[in-house]
């Protein structure tokens, strides 16, 4: 932080950088995994950093964390049993309690002091972990996925970058044992990076997912402090047959506007339609 702003550089957005203007540091710590930051900023609330990325903040989670639950969760018949990936701010974990068919959902997070400082800083996201159907385990994913079969209806991979603790993440071994941990008809979604700035990263992951999943489909959300403005869910289904484009289940529409300040049953439609830039390089060979 310097002269009072906070700067996200990063190697994966090379020349460019998001600033937030701090109000106040309220804490920094040297995780087992990662370095830890959290300030209160002058506009977008408070702001959980890891490694130098902006993780989430008050003010925007809520776009990315609805898109990454709703979507998949909507394009679901039934989902009980429901496994999150990372997600230690707890915001997923709060969006997937909102489906009342839901019996339970884990959440496998490999560093303890991101959920211990969400719940002391980012309340409104880790008022998710207070919910009875939620079960926390800490650990590593990768690990956590290697005795699991035929497990859960949805997997969500909310992570970080994969540059540090996430790295494995964005491997084609992950998404074979999240296939593996699926029941049949099964839905995984993972944060799939931005399309102005991670082609390659984009191209390579939606590769493996197509030799894996029958049903691969790449939409995106508007959030303004990620790099670019811009983040990418990748929704892969077992299901041949599925329609992940068209919501296969929605809520009525108050009850939707009460739940959710982003997704909707048109956005759900209107997240796949990308630019023709990244249309052509994303389709199916
Ligand atoms: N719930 C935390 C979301 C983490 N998502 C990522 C954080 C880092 C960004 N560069 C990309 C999204």
């Amino acid at each position: 932080v310097k002269d009072g702003w906070f700067k996200e550089t990063g190697t994966l957005w090379p020349g460019q950088a998001m600033t937030l203007e701090v109000k106040e540091i309220l804490h920094v710590e040297k995780s087992l995994f990662q370095d830890v930051l959290v300030f209160q900023s002058a506009s977008y609330g408070n702001v959980l950093v890891l490694d130098g990325v902006i993780q989430s903040t008050e003010r925007d989670e809520f776009s990315y964390q609805e898109m990454m639950t709703h979507v998949p969760m909507n394009s679901h018949p039934n989902p009980k049993k429901v496994l999150v990936i990372g997600g230690g701010d707890g915001g997923v974990l709060r969006e997937v309690v909102k489906h009342e068919g839901v019996e339970e959902v884990t959440l496998c997070e490999i560093d303890e002091a991101v959920i211990r400082v969400s719940k002391k800083y980012l309340p409104s996201m880790a008022a998710g972990f207070e919910h009875p159907k939620v079960k926390v385990h800490v650990g590593d994913g990768f690990a956590f996925l290697e005795d699991k079969v035929d497990s859960f209806d949805v997997i969500i991979t909310d992570s970080s970058d994969p540059v540090g603790p996430a790295a494995s993440l964005f491997q084609a071994k992950f998404f074979e044992l999240m296939k593996n941990a699926l029941h049949a008809g099964g839905i995984i979604c993972t944060q799939c990076e931005c399309i102005w700035l991670h082609m390659p990263i984009i191209k390579e992951v939606m590769g493996f997912s197509r030799k894996l999943f029958p049903t691969v489909e790449y939409g995106f959300t508007t959030i303004p402090t990620y790099p670019c403005g811009q983040i990418g869910l990748l929704v892969c289904s077992k299901d041949a047959n599925a329609n992940i484009r068209e919501p296969l289940r929605q809520w009525p529409k108050d009850q939707e506007a009460k739940l959710c300040r982003y997704y909707n049953n048109e956005i759900h439609k209107a997240c796949f339609v990308l630019p023709q830039f990244a249309k052509a390089a994303l389709e199916a060979p």
